[in-house]
């Protein structure tokens, strides 16, 4: 059915699709291409000073691609030291190396500023004043980010809103206090943090390790939280260290590094039938996003357990370079990426800064203007200058 060209212009319903009305509906994405991320460092005793120390280049991401769609909310997990964090930052152009490659939101390719309109970044650690409730907190946060054209009553709207979205009712009237004052829990000021980059409405949102400190059952409705906000149309990103069994079902997609190159990534429920058509299947009671950041990770205790490791992952990697699960998400992100010129044009003219039309615009009648002033110019030469000097004038 698939050969059939038509088929594409049909619907389940048998209806008529208009191709063009079909590409409207394309959920925004945000595609990272060719990802390669290195930073300089500086080896050797401190003392010797930069001048005399080596420079080494490190590789901190390689061969990047993938897709983040709107409406999922996707897991990055690996050991320490993996890369997870480097792959925020470079999202969020945060980055202070090289960055090779690209990323791209809705077919247009990210720059820090438009990063900024577009991502909210919630950091490991809760920066919160102790002395304010939840809601001033909130409050004031509103005033310091949203636009200036919002008056009290929208304000206190969007702060009602983020209250609600993570759960934060029931303190909201609560000091959060600190090591003097007891305010409310660890998991209720990492919700206030997390609410507080809500408060812009991001469409892409990306968290360092939220559960981190945790109990379980509070990061299960933390996660369960964000997972309602990513199907409410956003794209949530988050690295996490040691995630529990039961959140695992509520991730869409899981990305696993190592060693700053991919080892999986894709649906979350396809993670332990890919590893287990490898030959590592996931014991049964044991937690499958545990057990395979363990797989993915480099054993250093002695030499021959690194050694052995190492090729292990190095393998692993290779074969999820050649999957085609790999495959199908580099020919997405590269049908995504190379969409009609014009769908970038009217991303373009979405954003508040002058668009590059009316620019282009500008300068094509200010260009008209100054023809017609240059006709008018000769036609009163010829007007005023009698008709036996004119060969003279114009050579004037
Ligand atoms: N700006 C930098 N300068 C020096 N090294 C860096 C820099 N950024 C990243 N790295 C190195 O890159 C590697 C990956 O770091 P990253 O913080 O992304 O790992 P991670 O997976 O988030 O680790 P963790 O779970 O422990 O936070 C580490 O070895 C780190 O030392």
């Amino acid at each position: 059915m698939s050969d059939n060209p038509c088929f594409s212009y049909f619907n389940g319903c048998g209806n008529i699709l208009d191709p063009d009305e079909d590409e409207e509906q394309i959920v925004p994405t945000l595609n990272l291409l060719n990802i390669n991320y290195d930073i300089k460092q500086y080896v050797g005793p401190w003392w010797k000073g930069a001048c005399f120390r080596k420079r080494q280049t490190k590789t901190v991401l390689s061969n990047i691609n993938v897709q983040f769609k709107s409406g999922e909310m996707t897991a990055i997990l690996g050991s320490s030291g993996s890369g997870k964090t480097s792959l925020l930052d470079v999202i969020s152009s945060r980055y202070t190396g090289k960055l090779y490659g690209k990323v791209y939101f809705n077919n247009y390719l990210c720059t820090a500023d438009i990063i900024k309109q577009y991502a909210a970044y919630v950091m490991q650690a809760d920066r919160l004043l102790h002395n304010l409730t939840v809601r001033e907190t909130l409050k004031y946060s509103g005033i310091l980010r949203l636009p200036g054209a919002y008056n009290d009553k929208e304000i206190n709207a969007e702060v009602n809103r983020v209250i609600a979205d993570m759960g934060l009712k029931h303190v909201a009237d609560s000091k959060i206090g600190g090591s003097v004052i007891r305010g409310i829990s660890g998991g209720e000021r990492r919700r206030v943090t997390i609410a507080i980059q809500l408060l812009q409405n991001p469409k892409i949102l990306l968290l360092d390790e939220p559960t981190t400190g945790l109990d379980s059952c509070t990061t299960r409705h933390l996660v369960s939280s964000l997972s309602d906000i990513a199907h409410n149309g956003k794209i949530v990103i988050m690295t996490i260290h040691q995630p529990r069994s039961d959140v695992f079902k509520l991730f869409d997609n899981i990305g696993l590094l190592s060693m700053g190159e991919i080892v999986y990534f894709g649906k979350a429920n396809q993670m332990v039938e890919y590893f287990g058509e490898l030959g590592y299947p996931c014991p049964t009671y044991a937690n499958p996003l545990d057990h395979y950041v363990d797989l993915a990770s480099i054993d250093r205790r002695d030499r021959d357990l690194e050694v052995r490791t190492f090729a292990k992952v190095e393998n692993l990697i290779m074969t999820y370079t050649n999957s085609t699960i790999k495959r199908e998400m580099v020919q997405s992100i590269e049908k995504e990426t190379m969409r009609p010129t014009t769908r970038r044009t009217m991303l373009h003219l979405d954003r508040p800064h002058p668009p590059i039309v009316f620019t282009v615009m500008l300068c094509l009648i200010r260009l008209k203007v100054e023809m017609a002033y240059v006709k008018l110019r000769v036609n009163i030469v010829y007007l005023i200058i009698p008709t036996e000097n004119r060969v003279v004038a114009d050579i004037d």
